[in-house]
């Protein structure tokens, strides 16, 4: 089996890894992690150090590659960019838990992650470096862009469009031939019935516009204490 490393020893890491293990594509060699000790463990696998020991690991553990397990979307793109400096080369996987069900017809990018229960449907397209979270369900000739999520227990119908960075949150509803458009996020349990635009946080039954939002803003609770502080590489407007 093929060598990896996931970037992210949290909580969604945890959920990552079993992903991971239980597809047998991969043989996990660790964590890398800069907010954890190195050499500590997590999940019984060792935290490796951090991104900037990323060559040295790929040589020493002859590494395939890895994956990035950070929820927050913008934090993603960060370290994904920050990586790509360090390591040009460093090959991005893809993880479909077996119990999730791909359509016919679907394209799934790579550092994508599918959790399990997910459901997506036929001539769907999910881009690079997305997160389709346990148990959603996601319709027919949708389009997800890059750098974006769809949290747990959402449901949504066909030929839906999620822009990049763009998130949908825990337990929403969302009828068919809907538009979202980029850094928007979509509030837990909301039932949207219509199109949004970008930068806005909207939520509600039905949804509604609540505010603006900024680029990169945190919607995560308990996301900004932990990635805060990650310093360098930001993505240009
Ligand atoms: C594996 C996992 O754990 S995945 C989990 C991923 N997490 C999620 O999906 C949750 C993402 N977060 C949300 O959905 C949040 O509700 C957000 C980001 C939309 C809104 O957060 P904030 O803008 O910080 O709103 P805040 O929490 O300050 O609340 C402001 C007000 O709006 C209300 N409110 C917040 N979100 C919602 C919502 N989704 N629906 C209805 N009302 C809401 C609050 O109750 C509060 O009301 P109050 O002023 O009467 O007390």
């Amino acid at each position: 089996m093929k060598n990896i490393i996931i970037i992210g020893a949290s909580g969604h890491g945890s959920v990552i890894l079993d992903c991971i293990e239980k597809e047998g594509k991969y043989n996990v060699v660790g964590f890398v992690d800069s907010f954890k000790q190195k050499g500590t463990t997590h999940n019984g696998y060792e935290i490796l150090g951090n991104e900037f020991e990323i060559p040295y690991l790929t040589k020493k553990n002859n590494l395939y590659g890895g994956i990035i397990a950070i929820g927050d979307n913008w934090t993603r793109k960060n370290v994904c960019d920050r990586i790509t400096v360090i390591a040009p080369d460093f090959r991005f996987i893809t993880s479909i838990h077996p119990k999730a069900v791909i359509g016919k017809d679907t394209y799934i990018g790579k550092g994508t992650v599918i959790m399990p229960g997910a459901i997506v449907n036929s001539n769907t397209v999910i881009k690079d470096f997305c997160i389709l979270n346990t148990n959603s369900s996601l319709g027919h000739d949708s389009i997800i862009e890059e750098f974006s999520s769809i949290a747990p227990g959402v449901s949504i119908g066909g030929g839906f469009y999620l822009g990049t960075f763009s998130a949908v949150s825990i337990g929403a509803i969302i009828i068919e031939n809907i538009m979202i458009r980029e850094h928007t996020i979509i509030g837990a349990g909301s039932l949207v019935t219509k199109d949004f635009p970008e930068y806005i946080v909207a939520h509600g039954t039905p949804a509604k516009i609540i505010r603006t939002r900024e680029r990169g803003e945190y919607y995560l609770k308990g996301t900004s204490g932990r990635t805060s502080n990650i310093p360098i590489y930001t993505t240009p407007s």
